[in-house]
């Protein structure tokens, strides 16, 4: 239910941003104060909408079955679908279906706490700089804002999320983590094979999945939702990206000739996708494709991604096996912390985070 909030007038635009970003009510609280019109740091401009794209695509990213994962075609389907589309979905794929609802009624449950106690997670008041509440992507780089609010954990190690995380979620989140490990592994282990990786040591345990941090994003009814976006065209920036959805869609991701692709719900799916790190051990071989959120004027939404990562401390750069047969690194060394930091500091900008490891 709808909480009863107290009247609030705005001024200007300093008054929305400090009731949504300072306050703790996020675009969730403007949500339901039942505003008629988008107020106007949410206008994004013409090319950002998706009202002004003509180019929707009927095509649609594969959709695996993984009850056979040891069967060879689901490797294959595997890698095909890595290579050429960046993103598919996985059904049958282990992660018991109790799990991935729980998470995303967890998720559902955050959002309902009191904006007091959603405040005590922003930044300035988190107890750790590895639980963070916000709103939008990157609002001091963004020239408009988005309309989606975020819960981001950052793993560091159970004990760690038994005594910051948010007591409402954080269980199902650790659940749906510990979970979904056996399918990530599986998905690392073929997409490696296919490039000469035969074994996953140590080191590249970490370079691949190193560090897991969970979002739970929620973006609210929307009073204009064709002026604004969910979240903005990007590349993720990790190896892999768990994303769970619920049934209400609004994931569009790039197609063939700049067209846009939408990813159906598909019920106990999981939407896999390839994030920039992999496509700069790869050298380019699996794609991290841009994709964006659109805003929805009739219902509210959720999504929970899971990012798989090299750790802050890795220094990525192409596998030594995929330019064992002579082929020219397209990409240079970087530390991974440095890669993440650049891409949160700016505003959402399609693919260009990339450039930064682009030789
Ligand atoms: C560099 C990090 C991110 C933070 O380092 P820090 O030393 O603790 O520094 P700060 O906490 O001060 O954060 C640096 C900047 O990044 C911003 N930031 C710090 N986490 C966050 C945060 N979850 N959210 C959005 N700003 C943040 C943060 O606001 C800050 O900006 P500013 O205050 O303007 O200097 C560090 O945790 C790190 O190296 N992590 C590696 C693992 C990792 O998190 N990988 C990212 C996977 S996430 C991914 O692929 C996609 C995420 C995504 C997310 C949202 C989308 O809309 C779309 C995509
Ligand atoms: O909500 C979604 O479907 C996608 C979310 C996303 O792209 C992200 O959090 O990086
Ligand atoms: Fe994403």
């Amino acid at each position: 239910m709808a909480q009863a909030l107290a009247p609030v007038s705005f001024n200007d635009s300093s008054d929305i941003t400090d009731f949504v970003l300072n306050k703790g009510n996020g675009v969730k609280g403007l949500s339901e104060m039942g505003l008629e019109s988008l107020p106007k740091i949410y206008i994004q401009p013409l090319e950002e909408r998706m009202c002004g794209t003509k180019n929707m695509s009927h095509e649609s990213i594969p959709i695996i079955d993984m009850s056979k994962w040891d069967d060879p075609k689901v490797a294959e389907a595997i890698c095909e679908a890595a290579e050429k589309w960046g993103f598919f979905q996985i059904i049958n794929h282990g992660v018991p279906i109790e799990v991935l609802e729980n998470v995303k009624e967890a998720t559902h449950q955050f959002f309902r706490l009191p904006a007091e106690e959603k405040r005590k997670y922003l930044k300035e008041f988190s107890p750790s700089n590895n639980v963070r509440f916000g709103s939008s992507f990157s609002p001091k780089a963004e020239k408009a804002l988005e309309w989606k609010d975020y819960l981001s954990l950052f793993y560091v190690s159970e004990d760690e999320a038994s005594a910051l995380w948010p007591a409402v979620c954080k269980d199902q989140v650790l659940e749906y983590m510990k979970r979904s490990e056996i399918v990530i592994r599986k998905l690392l282990d073929v997409l490696l094979k296919n490039l000469n990786v035969t074994e996953i040591d140590e080191t590249k345990e970490s370079l691949l999945m190193g560090s897991k941090r969970t979002n739970l994003n929620y973006y609210p009814i929307c009073p204009n939702p064709e002026l604004t976006v969910g979240i903005g065209r990007h590349s993720d920036v990790s190896t892999l990206t768990l994303l769970l959805q619920d049934d209400i869609g609004g994931l569009y991701v790039r197609g063939n000739n700049d067209s846009w692709i939408h990813v159906p719900p598909v019920s106990g799916s999981i939407v896999i996708n390839v994030g920039d790190a992999l496509q700069i051990m790869s050298n380019g071989r699996y794609k991290s494709i841009e994709h964006r959120v659109i805003a929805n004027g009739s219902n509210n939404r959720i999504s929970v991604p899971i990012f798989i990562n090299p750790r802050p401390s890795d220094k990525i750069s192409p596998f030594p096996e995929v330019l064992a047969s002579g082929e020219k690194a397209v990409y240079k060394e970087v530390l991974y912390s440095d890669y993440v930091r650049h891409f949160f500091r700016k505003a959402h900008d399609g693919k260009k985070t990339i450039d930064l490891a682009k030789i």
